[in-house]
């Protein structure tokens, strides 16, 4: 079983590359892993509505061009459907077993996610109703994962 997290933007703060090392180490024995970065649009100062539905649409298209026929693709947003850790625990292992080989998961960057992406996906996940950022959703996302594979007893 493979996971696949394409997310949008260079991660800089060093805090939050410690801890994806650390949950990519300790994730070894129990899934394949991978991110792919997607490059960040500059976003322009007063910025409008226009901009910002491009810029979406550009990011969206990379997005896109990086998920894998055949995967199981979950957005993360917001607005998605909000699972406690078991739930989450359960959702990714009967996703494997009902026959995905691959998860994705995908991140927005700063203006968030483009709204074609979130209806293709088959699921649109929400972590709680408050907005992090996509960076720290990055480490957020790889922690419940570990938890998800790991400590299922414990949830
Ligand atoms: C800074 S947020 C974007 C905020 C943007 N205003 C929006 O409405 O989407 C960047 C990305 O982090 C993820 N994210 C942030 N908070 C989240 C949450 N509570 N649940 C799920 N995903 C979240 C989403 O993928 C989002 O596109």
């Amino acid at each position: 079983m493979k996971i696949y997290i394409i997310a949008v933007g260079k991660i800089k703060q060093n805090y939050i590359n410690d801890g994806i090392d650390f949950y990519l180490k300790k994730l070894r024995p129990y899934c394949e892993i991978e991110i792919k970065e997607i490059e960040e649009e500059k976003i322009p100062q007063n910025l409008n509505e226009k901009e910002k539905e491009e810029i979406l649409r550009k990011e969206g298209e990379r997005i896109l061009s990086k998920i894998k026929k055949g995967s199981f693709v979950v957005s993360l947003a917001v607005e998605g459907k909000g699972m406690d850790s078991y739930e989450f625990s359960k959702f990714l292992k009967a996703t494997f077993q009902s026959g995905y080989r691959e998860m994705t998961f995908v991140i927005g960057g700063s203006l968030g996610l483009w709204e074609n992406i979130k209806k293709q996906s088959h699921a649109n996940l929400s972590f709680s109703k408050m907005t992090f950022p996509h960076q720290l959703m990055r480490l957020i996302l790889l922690e419940q994962i570990y938890l998800a594979l790991s400590k299922e007893n414990y949830l």
